[in-house]
């Protein structure tokens, strides 16, 4: 394997990805898996659980090195990850998370982001005085603190009600469009993907690949309910061909 942070893209090639365990055969997650999304783009992995989504992820993140293939990330190769829990410290206020994490942003960086996540008045709060939304929010603040050359996102909504998942949704898609930061996005959830992604990569059943690859040209700014509804229809005859994962 390796890694590199050159390019004017994420590229992702893993030939392949086991999983031993003692006394049983090794499980393959990931086969000729390729991937390639273009700087300043925001990327969706789509596929239901055990398919592989978090394992790519880890590998992506350099968390996992043992793998047979090469990911290549972004020029800069800056990471920015907010996992499913947001594995703040307990310990220090919401600005003093964030001051930790990238401590070369000025104040005044921190303030806006901070603002733009409609975290001001929290600033001073420790994590266990937040809400699970709040707390994620914060998380995806102190990754954007960085100035990450690549965002990668697991599951994002995941444990949020409906109402607070579409407020970070659209929170989100906000930052990407003002920011421009390369985004990989793993979800369960289509609507969710056509909602936030470029382009959307529809993994196909284990050991897994990206079975398709769907554009999204309507920008997210002037996505309706009728472009969003005939891509899911698009995406859903593709996963049937794959016959799920
Ligand atoms: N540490 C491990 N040891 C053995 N098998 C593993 C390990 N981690 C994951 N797997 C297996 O690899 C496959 C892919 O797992 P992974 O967690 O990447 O899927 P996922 O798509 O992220 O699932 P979910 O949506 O439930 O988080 C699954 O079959 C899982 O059981």
């Amino acid at each position: 394997m390796s890694r590199d942070g050159a390019a004017a893209l994420l590229e992702v090639r893993v030939s392949h990805k086991d999983y031993s365990s003692a006394g049983a055969r090794p499980q393959r997650a990931l086969e000729n898996f390729v991937l390639s999304l273009p700087v300043g783009r925001a990327g969706a992995v789509v596929g239901p659980s055990g398919c592989g989504k978090t394992t790519l992820l880890r590998i992506i993140a350099g968390l996992d090195t043992e793998f047979s293939g090469e990911v290549t990330l972004p020029a800069g190769g800056r990471l920015g990850m907010v996992f499913q829990e947001p594995r703040l410290l307990p310990w220090r206020s919401v600005i003093d998370n964030l001051r930790i994490a990238a401590p070369q942003a000025s104040e005044e960086a921190l303030a806006a982001l901070l603002a733009a996540l409609e975290l001001s008045e929290h600033a001073r709060h420790f994590p266990g005085e937040l809400s699970l939304g709040l707390a994620r929010r914060v998380a995806i603040a102190r990754a954007l603190a960085i100035e990450p050359d690549l965002l990668l996102l697991d599951e994002p909504f995941v444990s949020l009600d409906d109402a607070l998942a579409r407020d970070l949704r659209a929170r989100i898609a906000v930052l990407i469009d003002e920011r421009h930061v390369t985004t990989l996005i793993v979800t369960h959830d289509l609507r969710e993907a056509i909602e936030l992604a470029d382009v959307i990569f529809l993994l196909s059943p284990r050991p897994s690949r990206v079975g398709a690859t769907l554009n999204v040209t309507t920008p997210r700014k002037l996505m309706t309910k009728d472009v969003a509804d005939a891509l899911e229809a698009r995406a859903r005859k593709e996963i049937e061909a794959m016959r799920g994962c």
